[in-house]
């Protein structure tokens, strides 16, 4: 733990990765996590509005919820655009950044000095050095329109700065209760908590700053996968309609989480992310050939644990969050 004011160690650029052959192996419990160039391509209004940043134009996840309104959309693509299918679809690609930037912070050792809210060293800065990189890359992302989007929620709504592109009005197909849920608070805590000490080994290497941006990148998939619970409830709500306002009105919370859960779906999820986690955690070796048994860079039991203990229960305690309020005025 660094002492308060000092720098935290500067990552070199060849700086190398601490050799982690287990770091995650006393994994006993839940998590997750995301990443940078994901994030940016993802909000639907953020793909629309920020073309120029958008990375690929590939991207589902971008263009699947919202889009901007007054531009002659058809009566169709409210309803692809709320289809639990091409919902699920996002979340399935959501996955992919997950895992893959869980991969990546698991390299690096825990680096307490990331997260020691006296030891940033950044003169005028009063908290720690992830607290002070997610806050300037949300100011810098509000700025170009990112926390508009409807599936976008800042982890700091207090600091954001206001966008310098001309605004974009967005048909948000949810109802307008949803700007109130933001639950990164619990995400932050969690992450930090419970799975951050999980998935790395312990002590320093030197890379906090890249430590910390795979934080921040994770942390902000974590956030739009969970968040996405809002859309799947609107989805379902749509389907079903009286049901649900039956159990809405009746503030049934339970009732709601049976109505929405689907275990099938959930077994599925796991064996995919065990498979991915398999798959993009291998080792290649440097000249490809066949590996009789390659390491892997990272438990694919820790995905699982993360998503059932902690990324599935939290979407779920999202839609029923956004569900309960789905009948306001
Ligand atoms: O796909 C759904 O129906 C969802 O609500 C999403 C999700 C998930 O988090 O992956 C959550 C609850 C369901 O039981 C299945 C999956």
């Amino acid at each position: 733990m660094a002492s308060p004011g000092s720098t935290p160690p500067v990552d070199s650029p060849l700086a190398k990765p601490q050799s982690t052959s287990s770091p995650l192996a006393n994994l006993q419990g839940t998590p997750a996590a995301h990443h940078f160039p994901a994030s940016l391509r993802l909000g639907p209004a953020v793909a629309a509005s920020v073309r120029p940043l958008s990375a690929s134009g590939s991207r589902a996840p971008d263009a699947v919820l919202s889009k901007p309104s007054g531009g002659g959309g058809k009566k169709s693509d409210e309803s692809d655009v709320l289809s639990l299918d091409s919902i699920r679809r996002t979340l399935i690609q959501l996955e992919d950044t997950i895992i893959f930037n869980l991969l990546e912070r698991s390299q690096f050792s825990y680096n307490p000095a990331a997260y020691d809210r006296n030891a940033s060293g950044i003169a005028g800065f009063n908290g720690s050095l992830i607290e002070y990189l997610i806050q300037g890359t949300e100011k810098l992302h509000a700025m170009v329109g990112r926390y508009k989007s409807p599936d976008e929620h800042p982890f700091f709504p207090e600091k954001l700065l206001e966008p310098v592109l001309p605004s974009v009005q967005y048909k948000n197909v949810l109802h307008h209760a949803a700007a109130s849920i933001n639950v990164n608070k619990q995400i932050w805590d969690v992450y930090f908590d419970d799975l951050l000490p999980r998935l790395v080994g312990e002590g320093s290497d030197g890379n906090c700053g890249s430590s910390a941006c795979c934080d921040a990148t994770i942390l902000q998939a974590l956030s739009k996968r969970i968040h996405y619970g809002m859309f799947v409830a609107e989805a379902k709500f749509r389907e079903s309609p009286d049901k649900y306002s039956a159990a809405i009105k009746a503030k049934d919370e339970d009732k709601l989480m049976e109505m929405l859960t689907y275990k099938e779906v959930e077994e599925s999820v796991k064996r995919r992310v065990r498979f991915k986690a398999l798959t993009f955690g291998r080792v290649v070796g440097s000249d490809a050939s066949p590996m009789a048994d390659p390491p892997l860079k990272m438990e694919p039991d820790l995905v699982v644990e993360l998503y059932d203990k902690w990324l599935m229960p939290l979407t779920k305690e999202v839609e029923v969050h956004y569900l309960l309020r789905r009948l306001d005025n």
